[in-house]
């Protein structure tokens, strides 16, 4: 057990690992480790735990870490479990995803001197710029209505490090097209996401000399949800662990992996798990579900995995519900007898612990209005939501939460909200300029203190005190500017959120009075008490005629929805989805029929 000073937090948290092997071994462990497990397995928790001690053990600042991950949404996860055991981001601790990684760590400090064949300053193309100028080259080349896809044009970009390669000339017309759009960026002196990874990669490929400046920096490695992560960063990963002396350790699980589309592979994380320098530790204890959602997961996913509930006697509610009138009578079922019922059956329960889960925005339109004709508040994460979640925007909502009164108990930790602030000025801050930075930050959040504000003032105010000129002034920030335009569009009057108020912009991420819809994508690293998943009907999950490799994608992510579950699960159908021409009646999802007729053979 550690021997430094310790937060009491973490002492009490790290002796929950005492009971378990493998969190144990992973924990002790000394060198590079990777953790492959399954949901609720506590790989998360074992990853913000060993990070805290290997940077009260072993590093010394000004020396640390990098903690990466997929999304924001994990990333803020992420933060949020480290700000708990009092690690929060500084100059020598970075969270986040890995796009941020390799802007901020690779990109800004080694680009210029590596010659990289983009424009510095970098300037990062909004989300809006970079659609525009992917439909213009498209349409360019093939013609308005052309048959490709920009999903697919993404996904090559990812796959394919090497322009050289047969395999980036394999889909011809995906390879013209990137090529034409990555110039249209140069054109306008721009990056976008994927150049940061790709870029990235190509710097820690090409120049040695990177590699002892990164470990310098970072001698340590943290990364979560290792297999959404795809080929580029998995080539950082190897390069930075095994020619550059960064210890690394990773945590995933495969069968979770559902971000095909853009690159990702299950596959790269076993690569890992399997090399000789790397202790592999796996993880069979599920601490979430009851015991009949353990093993009913296992069955939807077909493949036995021992995997066992920590408490073999905690009831568990799996049910199969036909609700014959489509997606609406799916959610107007769910809005009138389940979360009443699920509400009442456990004390202390509120809508925050309940989620309904969907496959896409459109689905999400249907629910959300049956949720709102329900009487019931929720908080929204799909596509249709009126801002996505970046850096920036993650970054207001915690200075939300904390002004509506997280100032009263350390959560978030004001000293986090200021160091995420200072790592949005792309341009090193001297010591000086950084406290006077922190401390306008301090007496502007201390006057925006108020339990009760309308979240557009709250907005508006810390806009114009501080984050407006930190947008002028940083070129590269423009893609999260174009999202926080789009949170102030949405909280102006009779917006989406125009009457959202600073604890609900606060709460966001969860909130004990907002019922939480999600895409099954978005669920991703969540838990709830009880999880309704509608649109369980053939031709939405799974699609009808999908290849092979995408059928088993679909059934991971029919897993992921059913294992976000503590206590109960519902699976709405109606045996039929909407087409273009009316209802398709191809019946339910045959992923439920299978788990049902193996839920019977098994007696659950
Ligand atoms: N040793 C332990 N003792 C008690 N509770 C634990 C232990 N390990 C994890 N947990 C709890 O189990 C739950 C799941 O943990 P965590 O989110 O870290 O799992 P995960 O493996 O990352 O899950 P997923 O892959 O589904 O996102 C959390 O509520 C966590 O606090």
């Amino acid at each position: 057990m550690p021997s430094r000073s310790f937060s009491t937090a973490y002492l009490a948290q790290a002796a929950e690992l005492a009971g378990n092997p493998g969190q144990l071994a992973a924990y002790n462990s000394q060198g590079h480790c990777v953790v492959l497990a399954g949901p609720g397995s506590g790989k998360t928790k074992t990853l913000v735990l060993k990070l805290a001690r290997i940077l009260a053990e072993d590093v010394q600042a000004p020396r640390g870490a990098a903690c990466i991950t997929y999304s924001q949404e994990c990333a803020r996860e992420l933060t949020r479990r480290l700000e708990m055991l009092g690690l929060r981001e500084a100059p020598n601790l970075f969270i986040g995803t890995v796009h941020g990684f390799c802007l901020r760590h690779l990109l800004m400090p080694y680009g210029r001197l590596a010659d990289l064949p983009i424009q510095f300053p970098l300037s990062v193309a909004s989300q809006r710029v970079s659609d525009r100028l992917i439909r213009q080259s498209g349409d360019e080349l093939f013609g308005a209505n052309h048959p490709y896809k920009a999903i697919d044009l993404g996904r090559h970009r990812r796959s394919v490090l090497n322009r050289n390669s047969v395999a980036w000339r394999s889909e011809e017309e995906l390879a013209a097209w990137a090529e034409a759009y990555e110039a249209a960026l140069r054109q306008g002196g721009l990056i976008d996401y994927d150049d940061m990874v790709v870029y990235g990669q190509r710097l820690i490929a090409e120049h040695d000399w990177v590699l002892p400046l990164v470990q310098a920096k970072f001698p340590v490695l943290a990364v979560d949800e290792y297999q959404d992560l795809g080929v580029a960063l998995h080539r950082i990963v190897k390069r930075l662990a095994f020619d550059g002396g960064v210890r690394l350790f990773a945590v995933g699980d495969a069968d979770q992996s559902i971000y095909g589309f853009t690159g990702a592979d299950g596959a790269l994380l076993m690569e890992l798990a399997e090399r000789e320098d790397i202790e592999p530790v796996r993880l069979q204890l599920n601490y979430r579900s009851g015991a009949g959602i353990v093993s009913a997961s296992e069955m939807a996913l077909g493949e036995d995995r021992g995997y066992r509930a920590n408490d073999p006697t905690r009831q568990a509610t799996i049910e199969f519900v036909l609700c014959p009138d489509g997606l609406a009578d799916q959610a107007a079922h769910a809005v009138a007898q389940i979360i009443p019922v699920a509400l009442d059956s456990k004390p202390g329960r509120t809508l925050g612990d309940i989620a309904i889960l969907y496959t896409d925005y459109r689905a999400g339109d249907i629910v959300a209005k049956a949720v709102a004709a329900g009487g019931f508040d929720y908080i929204r994460v799909d596509t249709a939501a009126p801002y996505r979640k970046v850096a920036l925007t993650s970054w207001v909502e915690d200075c939300a939460a904390w002004c509506a009164g997280g100032w009263r108990i350390a959560r978030p930790q004001l000293r986090g909200l200021i160091d995420r602030y200072l790592a949005f000025h792309r341009a090193n801050l001297d010591d000086a300029q950084a406290r006077r930075e922190g401390q306008e930050l301090t007496a502007l959040l201390w006057a925006l203190r108020a339990d009760q504000q309308s979240a557009r003032d709250f907005v508006a105010s810390l806009r114009n005190g501080i984050l407006d000129r930190l947008l002028v002034a940083e070129s590269s920030l423009a893609d999260q500017k174009e999202q926080l335009d789009r949170m102030t569009a949405a909280l102006a009057e009779g917006g989406a959120l125009a009457t959202l108020d600073i604890a609900s912009l606060g709460g966001r991420d969860g909130s004990p009075d907002h019922l939480n819809l999600l895409t099954l994508h978005s669920a991703k690293g969540c838990e709830y008490d009880v999880v309704i998943m509608v649109g369980l009907d053939y031709g939405s999950l799974p699609w009808r005629k999908l290849s092979p490799e995408k059928l088993r994608e679909s059934r991971r992510l029919f897993y992921v929805g059913l294992t976000r579950a503590r206590d109960e699960v519902h699976m709405l159908y109606s045996g039929f989805v909407e087409g273009r021409y009316g209802p398709m009646r191809h019946g339910r999802s045959p992923f439920l029929d299978e788990l049902e007729a193996r839920m019977r053979a098994a007696n659950l």
